[in-house]
């Protein structure tokens, strides 16, 4: 079966060199694959297209390694032609994430084909009513976001007026009702964010600097996927008798 058919977004780890703090990008991705994450993503805006070919390529042995090929995907930010290049390469890349500015989804599907997976950044004016009615017809998911501000990516959640627009859990719970598609939400996320992020009722979280630039990146991935998978599959009810267990 397609991994498009059965992805799994709650645990979605995104990196490039520049977030790492000078460590190896693999090293770490395979700390996160060990840990539980289910969806890696390759983004830098300073690698060259060579340079993310060769990412992309470590990244894809990494999770083979791990022996899960079959339930971890890997995608790129913002550039099909490093993930064609990939593909030409025989290295096993999954799909593509795109946001507003970026090359048109229908473009990506083409290119890509029907197995592939393809994320978009939702937009972030009036986002309820581009949520409900945008054509989802080529995407597998939104990613929305920020839950925080967030130097990673200091643009994101900027709205017409250049502010930028943080979404509260109250928020974020309704997009989980009204949105066709999955939704992963990050941004600023930390551990301390998942517990309430979980019960919001979207299908992931997805970081950068909570896992690439914590002392021990293998142990923050551990406790962010222990803590989500506690969170999102109990009710209220268990949360009190759960929480001592953490
Ligand atoms: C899972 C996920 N969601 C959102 C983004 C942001 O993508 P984009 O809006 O294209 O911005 P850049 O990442 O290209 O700066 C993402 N990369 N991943
Ligand atoms: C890639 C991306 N897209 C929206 S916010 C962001 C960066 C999130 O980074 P961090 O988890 O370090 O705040
Ligand atoms: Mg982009």
């Amino acid at each position: 079966m397609s991994i498009r058919k059965k992805f799994d977004l709650s645990a979605y780890f995104v990196v490039g060199p520049e977030n790492t703090k000078g460590r190896s990008v693999a090293m770490i991705i395979k700390d996160v694959v060990e840990a539980g994450f289910t969806c890696i993503q390759i983004r830098s805006k300073v690698a060259s297209a060579r340079e993310l070919i060769q990412l992309t390529r470590e990244a894809s042995e990494v999770i083979a390694q791990a022996g899960k090929s079959d339930e971890v995907v890997l995608l790129v930010d913002d550039r099909l032609d490093v993930i064609l290049a990939a593909k030409q390469q025989g290295i096993k890349v999954d799909g593509i994430h795109v946001g507003q500015d970026d090359i048109p989804v229908e473009v990506c599907r083409e290119y890509l084909g029907e197995d592939s997976i393809i994320g978009l950044s939702a937009r972030t004016h009036d986002i309820f009513e581009y949520i409900k009615t945008v054509d989802v017809s080529q995407i597998d998911y939104f990613g929305v976001g920020p839950l925080h501000e967030t130097m990673t990516k200091p643009d994101c959640g900027v709205d017409l007026d250049g502010k930028v627009i943080t979404r509260s859990f109250e928020e974020i719970s309704k997009i989980a009702q009204i949105s066709p598609v999955p939704v992963v939400v990050g941004g600023g996320v930390k551990l301390i964010d998942i517990p309430q992020l979980a019960q919001t009722g979207v299908d992931g979280f997805f970081v950068v600097s909570a896992v690439s630039e914590a002392d021990d990146p293998k142990q923050a991935a551990v406790d962010l996927v222990k803590t989500w998978k506690l969170y999102a599959t109990v009710g209220c009810k268990d949360l009190i008798e759960k929480q001592v267990k953490l």
